[in-house]
């Protein structure tokens, strides 16, 4: 240790033991709370950025934070169609899901992903388990019923997305026993029906779900911008959510952000104390985002 010190000269040395001491009272303050972490396909990026993120997590429940991980995989999902010669359709940011799509999906979510996201975490030390909303009945889905206004008619129609889910009930027996067993969850946005059908599920809704039934710290949802941007392209440091109403409204949040906003909205109310949108592209986002007085990204809670 003094050798390292002394390499980095005393200020380099001061410096870092001023970084260590920022992060003490954010980590007195979760100590024991759990983070549901979102991590997207599109944040997913090459290998080192894959390896970074499994470090980040490995320290969290190093330093006493219980992480819970829920995996997208749509870009990967979407090249897997491509070489099957399988056609794919999106709606409001979901996936059009035909029975095919759905075993498809379920294959590279619950296996690939999965499993490449499971292993990345135990190269870097920690023990992780991979689930999907279908292992200890973690999450049953029931078929998303979508509505549509049509602009020329103004009637609402009824949209048939297939087999897309969105989680009916939650039971976070599976995670409460992996955590105790000392074990990262690593989570695929897939589950069964009522009807003993597979249904995809969006990875943002299934992440939000899960924080909402654990009553979690945080639900972080990694994607691919540095936050939630105001009608001038300024990142928003902090949103309620009438302030989510009102910017969707205004049409200032379009795309996928609305159904990720959405989601932090039904987290807050399901019990989730807040949820935060930051850029996975970011080298360890997670950790400036918990450990530093700043924060990065965009926090969504009630008091606004
Ligand atoms: N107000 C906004 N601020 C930031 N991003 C926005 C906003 N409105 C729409 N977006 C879009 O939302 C995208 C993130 O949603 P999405 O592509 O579904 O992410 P992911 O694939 O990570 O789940 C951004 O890349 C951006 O294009
Ligand atoms: C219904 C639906 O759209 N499901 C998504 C599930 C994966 C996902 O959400 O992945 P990202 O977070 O990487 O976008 C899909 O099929 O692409």
């Amino acid at each position: 240790m003094t050798g390292q010190a002394t390499d980095l000269g005393p200020d380099g040395a001061q410096a870092k033991a001023a970084t260590l001491m920022e992060a003490l009272p954010y980590l007195q303050r979760y100590a024991g709370r759990t983070f549901v972490v979102k991590y997207g396909g599109h944040a997913m990026g090459d290998e080192d950025a894959a390896s970074a993120f499994a470090r980040d997590v490995v320290l969290l429940k190093q330093v006493g934070i219980d992480p819970v991980v829920v995996h997208g995989g749509g870009p990967q999902i979407g090249a897997m169609l491509e070489r099957l010669g399988h056609e794919s359709e999106f709606v409001d940011g979901l996936r059009v899901t035909d029975e095919t799509t759905a075993e498809i999906a379920e294959m590279v979510l619950s296996g690939a992903i999965n499993k490449s996201i499971v292993a990345r975490i135990q190269d870097a030390g920690g023990k992780a388990i991979g689930l999907s909303g279908k292992d200890g009945r973690l999450v049953q889905a029931k078929k998303l019923e979508r509505t549509k206004r049509d602009p020329d008619s103004n009637i609402e129609r009824v949209v048939d997305l297939g087999f897309v889910g969105e989680p009916e009930t939650v039971d976070t027996a599976v995670i409460r026993t992996a955590r105790d067993a000392g074990m990262i969850p690593v989570i695929a946005p897939v589950a069964s029906g009522a009807d003993g059908k597979t249904y995809n599920i969006n990875a943002d809704t299934m992440a939000g779900a899960i924080a909402g039934a654990l009553g979690a710290a945080r639900l972080l949802l990694l994607t691919d911008v540095t936050g939630v941007k105001d009608a001038h392209g300024e990142l928003v440091p902090e949103l309620s959510p009438a302030d989510i109403e009102r910017l969707t409204a205004e049409g200032t949040i379009t795309g996928g952000m609305i159904p990720k906003l959405e989601t932090c909205t039904a987290a807050l109310d399901a019990g989730c104390e807040a949820a935060v949108i930051l850029d996975g592209r970011v080298r360890h986002a997670m950790l400036l985002e918990f450990f530093t007085a700043s924060g990065a990204g965009t926090l969504v809670r009630s008091q606004g």
